[in-house]
């Protein structure tokens, strides 16, 4: 299952199974799409990308080499930062060379990190930065390689129809009977285990003793629902390359991968029908617009994106505009229009509206979404408890099938009064507020901000505000504080975090508290959390305080039908004593 499957990245589409949060190098780091791709323009130049005026990360960049053999690129960010210095993005050089590339946002932090690291030690090692080339533009790239086969007309090639190419992508196994998908995502899973069982066992040789068997897999819960169940979907707005339309749908694959290609969205089975009418009358009115999509090629144009969220009783819409070449008084004019055009549109009923803007090179706020109208934010029931979803909070992207999952923490946590629940990566509360009445007090931390504020809207709404708290932050940062707070004599701590999983401190801080025999984890790329529950089965060191958890049962959940990615409930224990005891398999 190495690198697909279980929940990896879509292939080649801008669409997340489980949430929007992109990862790249280190775990929790969310990329601005418009920050991640070099840009060029239609003369063929690759590095045109550099001279124009939004933010772009490969403008200032150095290559860092004779690195110690071992690393991390967490523990390379942290000695920068002792120093002051300030990286964007860090990326492995592709060349044989032990070297790496690191970006920054102006010149003079570039200039400072080149002059700081050259000849600084490091584990031992002298370092040498010296300043690195940007890359060519990936497009200009492709087309200058088909130009070089000969192709007078260098445009994207297609060898099925667009649309259809779409609906292969985001929903591969359409065609696929439902118990056939279960069956298929239950042999990843056997795959995956395998695996993972040879390198705990490589990890921890004492594992080895642990009685047989070591866990228990069961079967894939399937969703309740296998068709418009997608509350969440961004959807990209550009041309449709065969009737050369404006689209709001998915792009075909990254512009890395060269295309900017975008495919309508009308048959695909997993999003609700009024999911595809938001963006339809959306599309409508683009193509009555004199203004352009945004082309990631040349940064020309204003319609960027057009993130829709529906809940059974909600349809919010968020667009994203790039208003480099609009005048404010063009901006206000366009939310007018916005206004008049969908406040009181009938069908569909849109309950919120927000539009927002790019970010510009030399931004350091993040931009905020604006209410054009509308009460701001989706209303959604999962086990009998409301819940307030705001425009940029996560959520689980398939309510019903949610609730599967919840249940299925709830049977195997072991909640009690006497338990505290930690809900480490909350977003809006969902799973420690549904477990919040069976246990004696719930604290979560969450990295957005707008989605604690919900979590804590949602606590009040439910009546569980006084079992139930919220913190705002970096999980690394907060979990250990909670850790001590509790006077509850047990804590059960759930993860669920970014598919990259948690950072090592986060791990670090479950393994020396001595009141946490349970973590539940709850995964969407179980390939990319192998580390996670690799470094919590390592034999006990400094580092790595008091016993070891394993894992001990696997409870897949089936949140994305037609697709091949799942959740993966790991409910891990501590092991007990020095013979490797542990909490009998219930
Ligand atoms: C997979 S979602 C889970 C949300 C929640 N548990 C739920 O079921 O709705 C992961 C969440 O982790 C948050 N997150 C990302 N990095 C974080 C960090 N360093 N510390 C805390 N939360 C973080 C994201 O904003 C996102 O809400």
């Amino acid at each position: 299952m190495e690198g697909q499957n279980i929940a990896s990245v879509e292939e080649g589409l801008e669409v997340d199974p489980g949430q929007r949060v992109k990862t790249e190098d280190e775990p929790m780091e969310s990329i601005k799409p418009e920050e991640s791709e070099p840009e060029a323009t239609k003369d063929n130049n690759p590095y045109a990308y550099l001279q124009r005026d939004e933010f772009c990360s490969e403008r200032y960049k150095i290559e860092l080499r004779n690195l110690p053999k071992q690393y991390g690129f967490n523990e390379l960010k942290k000695f920068m930062m002792k120093l002051k210095l300030n990286p964007h993005k860090i990326k492995k050089g592709t060349a044989k060379g032990h070297f790496v590339f690191i970006s920054f946002r102006t010149e003079e932090e570039r200039d400072k990190a080149r002059a700081t690291l050259s000849g600084q030690k490091w584990k031992n090692k002298v370092l040498e930065a010296s300043f690195a080339n940007a890359a060519k533009d990936p497009l200009v790239k492709q087309r200058a390689s088909l130009e070089g086969k000969g192709n007078e007309e260098p445009e994207e090639i297609f060898t099925e129809s667009v649309d259809e190419m779409v609906k292969k992508s985001t929903t591969p196994w359409f065609d696929v009977p439902y118990s056939e998908q279960l069956e298929k995502k239950n042999e990843i899973v056997r795959g995956y285990l395998e695996g993972l069982k040879k390198e705990l066992f490589r990890t921890n040789m004492d594992l080895r003793k642990l009685p047989n068997p070591l866990w228990v897999s069961e079967s894939i819960l399937p969703s309740p629902v296998t068709s418009h169940y997608r509350n969440k979907c961004e959807f990209t707005i550009g041309y449709n390359p065969e009737n050369k339309e404006k689209t709001v749908g998915f792009r075909l694959s990254s512009y890395k991968r060269g295309s900017k290609a975008v495919g309508k969205i009308d048959s695909l089975i997993h999003l609700p029908e009024k999911m595809v009418q938001g963006a339809q009358v959306f599309e409508t009115f683009i193509r009555k617009s004199s203004y352009e999509p945004y082309d990631p090629e040349t940064h020309v144009g204003v319609w960027k994106q057009l993130t829709v969220r529906t809940s059974s009783t909600d349809l919010l819409l968020m667009l994203i505009i790039s208003r480099k070449d609009l005048s404010q008084h063009e901006v206000e004019i366009l939310k007018k229009d916005l206004r008049l055009e969908f406040k009181d549109l009938k069908s569909p009923a849109i309950s919120s509206f927000f539009i927002k803007e790019l970010e510009v090179q030399g931004q350091k706020t993040k931009n905020e979404p604006e209410l054009l109208f509308g009460k701001g934010y989706n209303a959604e029931k999962i086990c009998n408890l409301s819940f307030r979803i705001s425009a940029e909070s996560f959520f689980q992207i398939n309510s019903l099938a949610a609730e599967v999952l919840i249940n299925a923490i709830k049977s195997h946590a072991e909640l009690d009064d006497d338990t505290c629940l930690l809900d480490i990566c909350c977003g809006t509360g969902t799973l420690g507020l549904c477990l919040g009445k069976f246990c004696g007090e719930v604290h979560g931390v969450e990295l957005i901000s707008s989605a604690v504020e919900d979590a804590r809207v949602n606590a009040k709404d439910n009546g569980l505000e006084d079992k139930c708290q919220f913190y705002c932050g970096k999980a690394e940062d907060v979990v250990d504080v909670l850790t001590y707070q509790t006077k509850k004599k047990k804590i059960v701590a759930i993860v669920d975090p970014p598919r990259a999983g948690v950072q090592l401190k986060v791990l670090q801080t479950l393994r020396r508290c001595s009141k946490i025999d349970t973590v539940v984890y709850v995964s969407c790329d179980a390939e990319a959390a192998k580390k996670n529950f690799v470094d919590l089965a390592r034999p006990e060191s400094k580092k790595y305080r008091l016993n070891p958890f394993v894992p001990r049962r696997f409870i897949p959940v089936d949140l994305f039908p037609m697709s091949p990615h799942m959740e993966l409930i790991v409910i891990l224990q501590r092991i007990q004593d020095e013979s490797c005891n542990t909490i009998p398999l219930c």
